[in-house]
């Protein structure tokens, strides 16, 4: 058996784990990075990176069929599902690339392979023949897809993982879609709309993350025009015959058959924590089988033991995944002498079509702090610069304190939510007061004018403005 000696462990290689691996290494020079898996991160090898190339697919071919609404006819798109998915496996190849440059680049000597696991809590077993004894060490083992008990038995190679998308060599003939989360979403439209016979189910009727009710119910509208969608299909009845799935979905009382090729399960993640031996570091865990831990140190428990990423489940995000890999390692570095890190506003994007997004505090945060809070809107149905590009769907929510005239947050589903959220999530973080917000420019015609009205109706919501002027000359015509 080796024996390594060092100040700090960091178990996970991944985005997280990086980040922490830098941190930590501007307090000591022994610092070992621990990576079980393959080099590359989730991040570029399975998740934003990926699902992003399949997504910018799909808009191609969806801006072909949505044409001729502009008297440009292309006739129907043709989709080569080779050339698609060999695009987005060498481009993904890239990102991984860039990400394996780094890690490598780095002394081997503080770098091992191998699955990590506690032995007490200042030894891990790396491997068969690896024993670290670790001053400190930070879990960044980042999370898996969850897949529901039963479904790998029931279907066999037939039930797809998220991870396993990428690596197509061709679009499939029918995929069904099991959760209406973020992976679910994104994945199914982007297949829907790659001509892939798609149908996606939810339970609870709940889609994506948006909180606030009015949004949901616009949400499930809106997705509803374009996706065959069950959103409340209760627990699916699954069964497999020869090479296809049957999925069985009760709507209305009444069970619906349907079959398909692939049943892609977009169930939720989980922590990878269940075999890491947590139970021999004497932290305390949560119901998850996550250590309680500080958001502001990423120290667990009050001691040697830290935690970030997807691994600390608490915003299971790529910025939030860095941000908490900083956070760690700088103090497994510095222990004992801790540093609270602020963290930088609330910031989630969907990037489904239309895009979804939540910047600064949700509504249902708002609802659970007890905040006395009022809410301005905007629908982009007849918002200019949208209908302009016929993108002229979706309604933004932006809410406000009443007793101080402070931004808040918001949500939206629409058009160029990636980037509204970006400018709300901002102002979020500055602290502006909506007044503050309203004094900047806006030029003419943007998408930024129905942020405009939303933050106007919000402002006279609170009683500190006039009533929007209804087709307000000023802004220019359809602002
Ligand atoms: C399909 C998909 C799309 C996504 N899209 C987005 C997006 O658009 N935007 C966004 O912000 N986020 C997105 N995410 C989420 C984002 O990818 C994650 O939040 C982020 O990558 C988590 O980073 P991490 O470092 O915590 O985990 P990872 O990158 O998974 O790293 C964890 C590492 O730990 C290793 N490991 C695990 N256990 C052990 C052990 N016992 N010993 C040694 N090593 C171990 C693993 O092999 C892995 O390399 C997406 C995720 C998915 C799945
Ligand atoms: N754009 C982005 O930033 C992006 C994209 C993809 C993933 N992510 C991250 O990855 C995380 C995981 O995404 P996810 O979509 O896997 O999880 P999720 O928690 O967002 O959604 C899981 C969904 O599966 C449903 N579900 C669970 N069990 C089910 C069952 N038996 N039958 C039918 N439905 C069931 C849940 O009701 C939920 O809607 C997200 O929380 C997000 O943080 C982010």
């Amino acid at each position: 058996m080796d024996l390594l000696d060092t100040d700090v462990a960091i178990i996970g290689a991944g985005t997280a784990g990086m980040s922490a691996w830098r941190a930590a290494r501007a307090h000591t020079e022994r610092v070992v990075l621990i990576e079980g898996g393959v080099y590359g991160t989730t991040c570029a090898r399975v998740g934003c990176m990926p699902s992003k190339l399949l997504i910018a697919a799909a808009e191609a071919a969806h801006a072909v069929r949505g044409a001729a609404r502009f008297g440009v006819h292309a006739g129907p798109p043709e989709i080569d599902g080779e050339a698609v998915m060999r695009r987005v496996r060498a481009e993904r190849d890239r990102f991984v690339g860039f990400v394996l440059e780094t890690v490598e680049g780095w002394p081997e000597s503080l770098r091992l392979r191998g699955e990590a696991r506690f032995i007490d809590a200042h030894h891990l077993q790396v491997g068969e023949h690896t024993r670290v004894r670790a001053a400190r060490v930070v879990v960044a083992t980042g999370s898996s897809p969850y897949v529901p008990p039963g479904w790998r038995e029931t279907l066999g190679e037939r039930l797809l993982l998220s991870d396993q998308v990428f690596d197509w060599q061709t679009l499939p003939a029918s995929v069904a879609v099991a959760g209406t989360g973020v992976i679910g979403l994104e994945l199914a439209q982007a297949l829907h709309r790659l001509g892939v016979r798609v149908r996606l189910y939810g339970r609870g009727g709940r889609i994506g993350p948006l909180s606030d009710p009015a949004l949901q119910a616009r949400a499930r509208e809106i997705l509803a025009e374009e996706l065959p969608l069950c959103a409340d299909a209760g627990d699916l009845q699954l069964r497999r015959e020869g090479g296809e799935v049957v999925v069985g979905a009760r709507e209305g009382g009444q069970l619906h058959e349907e079959r398909f090729d692939y049943l892609l399960a977009a169930t939720g993640r989980r922590p990878n924590l269940a075999s890491l031996g947590l139970e021999h570091t004497g932290l305390e865990l949560d119901e998850r089988g996550v250590p309680l831990h500080d958001r502001y140190t990423g120290q667990a428990g009050d001691g040697h033991v830290f935690i970030a990423g997807d691994a600390a489940a608490d915003h299971p995000l790529l910025h939030e995944a860095a941000d908490d890999g900083r956070i760690a390692g700088d103090n497994a570095g510095r222990y004992p002498d801790l540093r609270a890190h602020p963290r930088r506003a609330g910031l989630t994007v969907v990037f489904s079509d239309p895009q979804m997004m939540i910047a600064g505090r949700s509504h249902a945060e708002l609802c659970a702090a007890g905040v006395d809070f009022a809410c301005g809107e905007v629908s982009f149905e007849d918002q200019g610069r949208s209908r302009v590009m016929l993108k002229n769907r979706g309604l933004l929510r932006v809410y406000g304190e009443r007793s101080t005239g402070n931004f808040l947050g918001a949500e939206m589903i629409g058009p160029a939510a990636e980037h509204l959220g970006h400018l709300l999530a901002w102002s979020a973080q500055r602290g502006d007061t909506v007044r503050q917000m309203l004094d900047c420019p806006f030029y003419h015609p943007v998408i930024e004018e129905g942020l405009r009205s939303a933050l106007r109706e919000l402002n006279r919501a609170l009683h500190m403005g006039p009533p929007p002027v209804r087709r307000c000359m000023d802004c220019g015509p359809g602002a």
